[in-house]
């Protein structure tokens, strides 16, 4: 039986180029911010699981026996260097009672846990009775990566209770991070239950999400960026739902109808992310202002690619159109549709400036919040490391 408790967090992520094109074998740049999911998990009374996610609404319970005969039949096909078959998640649909066909966004939580759960006790060794809670500071489906930091979060806690790899944490220790042999594969399992939830997941955001930092991903190959200069980014929410998988559907069959005129795009975005990184990678630590015009015209140009192919919403238009108003550059940041835009912030940018974009962006009803990037990737938490705000949400249910 397991007899400790542990939380586990995880950063959220803001893209700066290349996301979509990232998808297709492009180079992304991708970095940690310091917003994150939590999770604890602690023993369960009852043989079984118990799973509590209040950020969508969700709490389910199984007992050991019915979760040990669906994994049965689960295990033998079980091939983790591919996508989950259609036949797993329609037999996962059916023991977690979820309707056939697209499920909600909800439920791909759900989905994505059970997988989880089931491939990582096939392949590592029995999952112990748990009780886990899951709390984040991200706001889910708007583009910073939350289903990253979760999968990252639920791929760590359960490698760690059935013993596939270790507990770092030493008395009186806050924090504690794990090997890099040990992130490669919390990765591993976290894009896993990526590929539930997207569909057809690049694999950056769960790369960011384990390492932490500021990095460069493409087809798979995580280099981090050689410095990470501070860029002050102001992060916008439009508040506009959607979701990643269907975006990322949608721009899957313009790459297919339009190969001839989309192509150019990618390779455009490409060649945008890798001139932002020698630009970010000559940048001294504390940048001066003549660094900015080339980043904030990547930014600009960008924007219009994401628009091309289909990524854009009018209430990101609105977004770019009053931070401009303000001399400030933006693009969406994650799969668009909505969601996030990110603002780059300039170091002689007055405070002023920037209280009033904020004001503007608050009055078209969006959410803002200034930001610093480069957070640490996936940690283990001793209780006494958690702020108050942390703490009170996981210790409520
Ligand atoms: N804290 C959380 N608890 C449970 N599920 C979550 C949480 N955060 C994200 N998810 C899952 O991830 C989905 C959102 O993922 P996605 O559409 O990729 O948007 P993003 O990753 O940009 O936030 C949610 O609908 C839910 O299934
Ligand atoms: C659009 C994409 O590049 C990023 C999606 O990020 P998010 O789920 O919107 O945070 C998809 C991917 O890389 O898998
Ligand atoms: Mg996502």
């Amino acid at each position: 039986m397991w007899e400790r408790s542990l939380v586990v967090s995880a950063p959220g992520k803001a893209i700066l180029h290349g996301e979509h094109a990232v998808v297709h074998g492009k180079v992304a740049l991708a970095v940690a911010l310091d917003l994150r999911t939590f999770l604890r998990l602690r023993p369960c009374g009852e043989r079984g699981v118990c799973v509590r996610l209040p950020g969508v609404g969700i709490v389910r319970s199984w007992d050991a026996p019915s979760l040990q005969a669906l994994r049965r039949g689960f295990a033998a096909d079980l091939d983790e260097s591919k996508s989950p078959s259609a036949e797993q998640l329609d037999a996962l649909k059916e023991f977690a009672g979820i309707a056939a066909g697209a499920p909600a966004p909800e439920s791909l939580a759900t989905l994505a846990f059970l997988y989880m759960y089931l491939a990582i006790s096939a392949k590592h060794g029995d999952v112990p009775s748990v009780d886990i809670l899951v709390w984040s500071e991200l706001p889910t489906g708007a583009g910073l990566g939350s289903s990253a930091a979760y999968t990252v979060c639920l791929a760590a806690a359960l490698l760690a209770v059935c013993g596939a790899i270790s507990c770092p944490l030493k008395e009186g220790e806050p924090t504690a991070r794990w090997t890099e042999e040990e992130l490669a594969l919390i990765n591993h399992w976290a894009f896993q239950g990526e590929r539930v939830i997207h569909g057809n997941p690049s694999g950056v955001d769960n790369a960011v999400s384990t390492w932490g930092g500021a990095l460069r991903y493409q087809s798979g190959q995580i280099t981090p960026l050689k410095r990470v200069p501070m860029l002050k980014i102001l992060l916008t929410n439009t508040k506009v739902p959607r979701s990643t998988k269907v975006l990322v559907a949608g721009v899957k069959e313009k790459i297919l109808k339009f190969p001839a005129i989309m192509n150019p795009v990618l390779d455009s975005i490409d060649a945008i992310s890798q001139e932002c990184q020698s630009v970010l990678e000559a940048m001294p630590a504390n940048p001066s202002p003549e660094y900015y015009p080339v980043l904030e015209e990547l930014f600009d140009i960008n924007q219009h690619h994401l628009n091309v192919m289909g990524a854009g919403h009018p209430s990101l238009d609105r977004l770019c159109r009053v931070t401009a108003s303000h001399g400030l550059h933006s693009k969406l940041t994650g799969a668009g549709g909505g969601g996030c835009g990110i603002t780059l912030l300039r170091p002689d940018t007055s405070p002023l400036a920037v209280e009033a974009a904020k004001q503007d962006l608050c009055a078209c009803g969006f959410e803002c919040w200034e930001t610093s990037i480069g957070a640490p990737g996936v940690t283990l938490h001793s209780s006494s490391s958690l702020n108050a705000q942390v703490l009170h949400a996981l210790t409520q249910s």
